[in-house]
Parts: C-alpha cells; sequence; structure tokens
C-alpha cells in the first residue's frame, strides 16, 4: 500500500483521507470517453488523467503531453524494456502505453488517476492491482451513432473511420469484464452516473486509511 504524502493527509479530515484509486474507462473508438474524461477532470480536482504514450500521429488539435506524449518507436520500445510502462498495447496497429512514474506519484498522494485505456490494458493493470482498480465501459447508444459520432469528429479520414468500425464488435465483446457499463446517450446523463461511481467508489471501507484511527479514538472516547 502506497502511503500519502503530507500535504494530501493534511487536506482532509481524518475519516477522509483513503488511497487512490485508478478509474478505467474503455469502449469502442468514439462512443465517448475522451468527452467524459474532460468533463470529468474540469470539475474534480482529486483526480488526474494518466497521459499514455503512443507512436499513432497526433490529430489536428491534440497538443503534445496533454492528450498525449508523441513518441517515435524506438522510444516506446525503450521504455518497453526498461519497465517504464504500467502496461502496454497495440490498437489500431499503433501501439499504447501507460507511464508507470506519474502514475504512482500520483497514487501515492492520495489521488486518484483516470485512464482512457483499451481492454487488454485494463486486463494488464487488473493482473497488478485489483483492489484499486474500478473499470467502467461506455457503450454507444447504437452502431449508426457511433459510426455518426466517428464521422463527424473529423480527425480521421475515412479509411481510419471504417477501420474503427470494423474494430468496434471486437471490443464491445469485452464489456462484461467491467466493473461497470454506461450506455452514453445523453452526455450530461453519463456523466452523473460516472460521478456517482466514483464517488461511491472512494468512499468503500478498504480504501479509507484514516477510518480505522478514527473510530478506535471515538471508541476510547466513549469508554471513559
Ligand atoms: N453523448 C454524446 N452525444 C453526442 N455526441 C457525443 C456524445 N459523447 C461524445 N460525443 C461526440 O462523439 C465524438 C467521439 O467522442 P470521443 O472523442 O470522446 O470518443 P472516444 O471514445 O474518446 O474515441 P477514441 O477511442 O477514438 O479516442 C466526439 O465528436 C464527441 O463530441
Ligand atoms: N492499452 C492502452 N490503450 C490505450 C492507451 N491510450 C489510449 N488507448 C486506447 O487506444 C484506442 C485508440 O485511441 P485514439 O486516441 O487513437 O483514438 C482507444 O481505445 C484508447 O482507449 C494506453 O496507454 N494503453
Amino acid at each position: 500500500m502506497l502511503p500519502m504524502t503530507d500535504a494530501t493527509a493534511a487536506r482532509r479530515a481524518p475519516h477522509d483521507r483513503r488511497r487512490g484509486l485508478m478509474l478505467v474507462l474503455s469502449s469502442p473508438s468514439g462512443a465517448g470517453k475522451t468527452t467524459l474524461s474532460r468533463r470529468l477532470l474540469s470539475q474534480d480536482d482529486d483526480i488526474t488523467l494518466s497521459v499514455s504514450v503512443t507512436t499513432r500521429p497526433m490529430r489536428p488539435g491534440e497538443v503534445d503531453g496533454v492528450d498525449y506524449h508523441f513518441i517515435d518507436r524506438p522510444s516506446f520500445d525503450r521504455m518497453v524494456a526498461e519497465e517504464a510502462l504500467l502496461e502496454h498495447a497495440t490498437v489500431f496497429e499503433n501501439s499504447y502505453g501507460t507511464p508507470r512514474a506519474a502514475v504512482e506519484a500520483t497514487l501515492a498522494d492520495g489521488r486518484d488517476v483516470l485512464f482512457d485505456i483499451d481492454w487488454q490494458g485494463t486486463q494488464q493493470l487488473a493482473d497488478r492491482a485489483r483492489d484499486d482498480l474500478v473499470t467502467v465501459f461506455i457503450l454507444p447508444p447504437s452502431i449508426a451513432e457511433l459510426e455518426r459520432r466517428l464521422t463527424t469528429r473529423a480527425q480521421d479520414s475515412a479509411e481510419v473511420v471504417a477501420k474503427r468500425m470494423a474494430k468496434a464488435a471486437d471490443e464491445m465483446s469485452h464489456y462484461a469484464e467491467y466493473d461497470y457499463v454506461l450506455v452514453n446517450e445523453d452526455v450530461d446523463r453519463t456523466l452523473a452516473d460516472l460521478e456517482a461511481i466514483l464517488r461511491a467508489e472512494r468512499l468503500r471501507r478498504r480504501r479509507r486509511l484514516g477510518l480505522s484511527g478514527f473510530v478506535n479514538a471515538m471508541r476510547e472516547g466513549a469508554g471513559r
């Protein structure tokens, strides 16, 4: 178990002190993970995005270091060899991976980490740290709407959109491996459901490091 830093411990009441959790969002491409992640991150200071490394080319509007760390193949292979990635996978012919150091630093601070990763990466994280993991699969309301979203996002060529649509059925077959499944029809409603999941998971007894000390102190007080 990772200890919290003094700064985070001081910010929280004793009964609110807890270990950080890892919240994973997966979906077929275009179902809305990035949209939901941005909304969640903008309104919750206790969760930070894990910025992945990728060998995929940058899309218009993406920012290096914010959306991804865009790296070349030798750099990616070096990170794998040095075990600098918590998980990694090939998705749509490109390599993606989660830098280990940033995740460990955030969890050690008692804060949560949000991951936008595919089912392969989720399985690897589950093998390493199942107790710290909360996994959510996002489904589109229909296949026609998924295609509409990928097309109107207007960031990928028709060929790339076709490849992503071709993989959607395979991706969706993994929904049952996840703790929660949300159908992202209305984005406000889906975001509210995601917030509810995060709120409840933060309250789980096993994550609440300060609870036993808090209860013991009250019990001692009651016995006087
Ligand atoms: N509930 C929704 N209703 C309508 N449009 C949506 C909804 N959620 C997301 N979108 C739109 O669908 C498009 C795809 O969304 P987004 O980029 O968030 O998907 P993604 O799952 O992150 O895709 P990828 O896996 O390719 O990164 C975007 O243009 C986004 O604005
Ligand atoms: N296993 C991992 N999957 C990742 C990671 N970062 C992103 N992804 C997934 O890749 C696809 C495509 O993403 P895109 O940005 O190119 O549209 C999507 O399913 C992401 O969730 C990662 O570090 N590891």
